[in-house]
């Protein structure tokens, strides 16, 4: 152990203050009081505020979210940040007189049908009546059953997996949009097994999608799955401060300032610049875009930032709007609405901001929050912000009815915002983890290995911050997995993903 003398506190530098990041923070301040040693840990952010892609804002009597606006809580990581720092009383679920979503369908919003589980329906029902599909692209989702298991075990992406099975009408009308959406991606280029694994699965061991959903019917309400997401009364950023605070009570930040370079010292020592000033550390955790942290790996390690760049990105943009309910034709009465590619419309999806999350807007007032880019429409980017609006202005007219002047209209851009997991995204994480294994000290967090969401950005900053402590400390929590506060987390399986263990912790949740 050269670099870390039991004399002297653990030195970890956390680059980025994301939600990966401060989640790496809380879980090494943890790991060192459990192990009553000392820490000097350092969180560099070159912006001037937490929080990363994610952000809430207040504009008069609105609440708005830039960017995620709620997370998933049938993944643990959320949930138990929140019960970690005592805000587990304070998530506030999705109205649920509103979850119900809609579809564009030849221009006008269609419910989603109820039960309809991101690629596949659940309810044959509410299925059949929906106007979605012809009765020949219902026919062809129904004969699902009846479709050869796919023998080839090469990687398939998601858009090949669904029109296999289901049909072309049904990909590309419903899941296009609902699954694209999720990662304003391409699906023909999205992996299956790096984005959904569980419906890989569920060929592989049932023969069919539907046989196997039919099976897991009785674990998963079949309601709006609207009702899986969560928030706080003050928004995301509530939770971002909270998380910050915990840091901040005794550790340091650094803000403004960029980190530059990062360098090996001779001892095995982590050289951090960041402002003109160097600072020498045990540990680093790159809490950053892949992109980002490959530039700073670049002089350490070229093979390993080679791998880093080659995690693809697409870019997106979202619209923030105020408007009178009353200057609304359509009723919202849900909470959002996706457009299928083949609709040819400028925009990707439009959330009713205020009916998701209710006490955000001022009386008869909604937010809307309306997504544009991606993958398919990046063109769209290329114009300014007074154009974004008036497109979306137009669209937001056209589609639901929205009249007169907004109360405000603002831009959010994330360009390279959301990372793609495309055929070959598994083995090229595998091959970064590998290379990260060999460098002593240096860890990797963010959305772009494992999951984009929130949650998964959690746990990537609890296992960065074990490994980290693991690789200078030399022990660790050791096969528990990964914890925050005492709230055992299980660390996801490397391969697959475990249908049994989703379920049982999305039934397990009371909220
Ligand atoms: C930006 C956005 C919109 C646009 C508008 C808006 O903001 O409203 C949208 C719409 C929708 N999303 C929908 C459904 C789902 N979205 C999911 C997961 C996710 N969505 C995301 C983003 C978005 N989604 C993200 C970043 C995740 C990953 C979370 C994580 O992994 O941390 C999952 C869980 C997947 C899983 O099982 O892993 C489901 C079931 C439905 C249908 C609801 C119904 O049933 O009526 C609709 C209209």
């Amino acid at each position: 152990m050269p670099s870390s003398p039991a004399d002297h506190p653990f030195r970890v530098a956390i680059v980025g203050a994301g939600f990966s990041g401060l989640s790496a923070a809380i879980r090494m301040i943890d790991l060192a009081a459990e192990a009553g040693r000392g820490l000097n840990l350092q969180v560099f952010e070159g912006f001037t505020a937490v929080g990363g892609l994610v952000a809430t804002q207040r504009l008069g009597e609105y609440l708005v979210e830039r960017g995620a606006d709620s997370f998933i809580t049938n993944k643990p990581g959320g949930v138990a940040m929140c019960r970690r720092l005592g805000l587990q009383d304070r998530l506030v679920s999705t109205d649920p007189r509103f979850r119900q979503s809609f579809i564009l369908r030849h221009g006008r919003p269609t419910p989603t049908p109820a039960g309809f589980q991101l690629i596949a329906p659940t309810r044959i029902g509410p299925f059949l009546k929906s106007p979605l599909l012809s009765w020949r692209g219902k026919k062809r989702v129904l004969a699902e059953t009846s479709i050869p298991q796919r023998m080839d075990d090469g990687e398939e992406s998601v858009a090949s997996f669904v029109r296999r099975r289901f049909g072309d009408e049904s990909f590309e009308r419903i899941v296009q949009p609902l699954v694209g959406g999720i990662y304003t991606g391409d699906l023909e280029r999205l992996s299956l097994r790096a984005t959904f694994p569980r419906f890989e699965q569920m060929e592989q061991q049932c023969g069919s999608v539907l046989k196997a959903l039919r099976r897991q019917r009785t674990a998963d309400t079949s309601g709006a799955r609207y009702g899986l997401f969560v928030s706080l009364p003050g928004g995301m950023t509530e939770l971002l401060e909270a998380m910050r605070g915990e840091v901040a009570r005794s550790q340091k930040f650094v803000f403004g300032d960029r980190v530059e370079r990062l360098r090996r010292g001779e001892a095995g020592q982590w050289e951090v610049t960041a402002g003109r000033q160097t600072h020498v550390f045990d540990a680093v955790v790159l809490a950053l875009p892949a992109h980002g942290s490959a530039k700073l790996l670049d002089a350490v390690d070229a093979t390993l930032a080679g791998h880093l760049n080659a995690i693809e990105y697409s870019s997106s943009a979202i619209v923030l709007s105020g408007h009178r309910l009353a200057d609304v034709r359509h009723p919202l009465d849900g909470a959002g609405l996706v457009i299928p590619h083949v609709e040819q419309r400028r925009i990707l999806a439009v959330s009713f901001a205020s009916r998701k999350f209710s006490g955000r807007a001022p009386e008869g007032r909604v937010i809307l929050r309306t997504f544009l880019g991606g993958a398919l429409q990046s063109d769209a980017l290329a114009a300014d912000d007074d154009a974004l609006k008036r497109v979306v202005l137009e669209e937001l007219r056209s589609i639901l009815g929205v009249e007169g002047r907004p109360d405000f209209c603002e831009v959010a851009r994330y360009p390279s915002g959301i990372p793609q997991f495309v055929i070959g995204h598994r083995a090229r994480v595998e091959r970064i983890e590998a290379k990260t294994g060999e460098l002593r000290g240096l860890s990797l967090a963010g959305n772009a290995y494992h999951g984009v969401g929130i949650p998964d950005a959690i746990q990537s900053g609890l296992s960065a911050a074990e490994k980290a402590w693991a690789d200078v400390a030399g022990r660790v929590a050791g096969d528990r997995g990964s914890s925050v506060g005492g709230d055992t987390i299980a660390t996801p399986p490397a391969r697959g993903d475990d249908l049994a263990e989703r379920t049982q912790q999305s039934a397990g949740l009371t909220l």
